[in-house]
């Protein structure tokens, strides 16, 4: 099977691919139980303002190896891949032409849980790697922000969708995933990443 990404672009700095219905709802809800019974969640540590702060989201994080992964000074040790990790990471892969070996995953409980504006830059992912992400669940809204014209690019990420981050993006775009009083229900997202072996 072929899939074909929408038009939607960034007008420079970057590309995205954006598909807007890789997966059917049934097929979609589906992946959404299951992950949300099985994953191992926890709540994360983040630094804001120099303060640490236990965050209402919650994460995992799995890879193929027990890679460690240091974000806002927080280091977490992947768990092995689930047999449904194992499916999406083949499937996306299939669609991005790259290989991944570990995922982070986001449960975001309602709209009052999001991510501000930040770059997936972190030291042990491969520069200008592919970044894949899966959304379950409730649609929210994603913000792409161009770091010096600050110019804005909205998307809505729907149940089954898949975006594709790729090449010099996250040197130029930062992205969000903006707080709203409009959602009331939970969202999960997975990002697929090659952390350097
Ligand atoms: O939940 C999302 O769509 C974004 C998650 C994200 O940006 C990240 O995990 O780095
Ligand atoms: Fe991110």
């Amino acid at each position: 099977m072929t899939y074909t990404p929408s038009d939607i672009q960034l007008p420079y700095d970057g590309i995205i691919e954006y598909y807007p219905h890789l997966f059917s709802k049934t097929v979609s809800d589906e992946y959404f139980e299951i992950l949300a019974n099985e994953i191992h969640w926890e709540h994360d540590k983040i630094m804001m303002f120099g303060k640490e702060i236990i965050t209402k989201r919650k994460v995992g994080w799995y890879g193929l190896k027990p890679y460690e992964y240091t974000y806002s000074k927080n280091t977490k040790v992947a768990l092995p891949y689930t047999e449904v990790l194992n499916d999406l990471s083949k499937v996306v892969q299939g669609i991005s032409d790259t290989t991944f070996n570990s995922c982070l995953l986001n449960y975001y409980h309602n709209g009052e849980e999001g991510m501000s504006y930040h770059t997936d830059n972190e030291k042990e992912l491969k520069p200008r790697g592919t970044i894949a992400s899966l959304s379950f669940g409730a649609t929210r809204k994603f913000s792409f922000k161009h770091k010096v014209s600050k110019e804005r690019i909205d998307l809505q990420l729907e149940n089954g969708t898949l975006l594709l981050m790729k090449g010099e993006i996250q040197e130029h775009w930062m992205h969000a995933l903006p707080k709203t009083k409009k959602v009331n229900t939970p969202r999960i997202n997975l990002t697929f990443r090659t952390i350097i072996d």
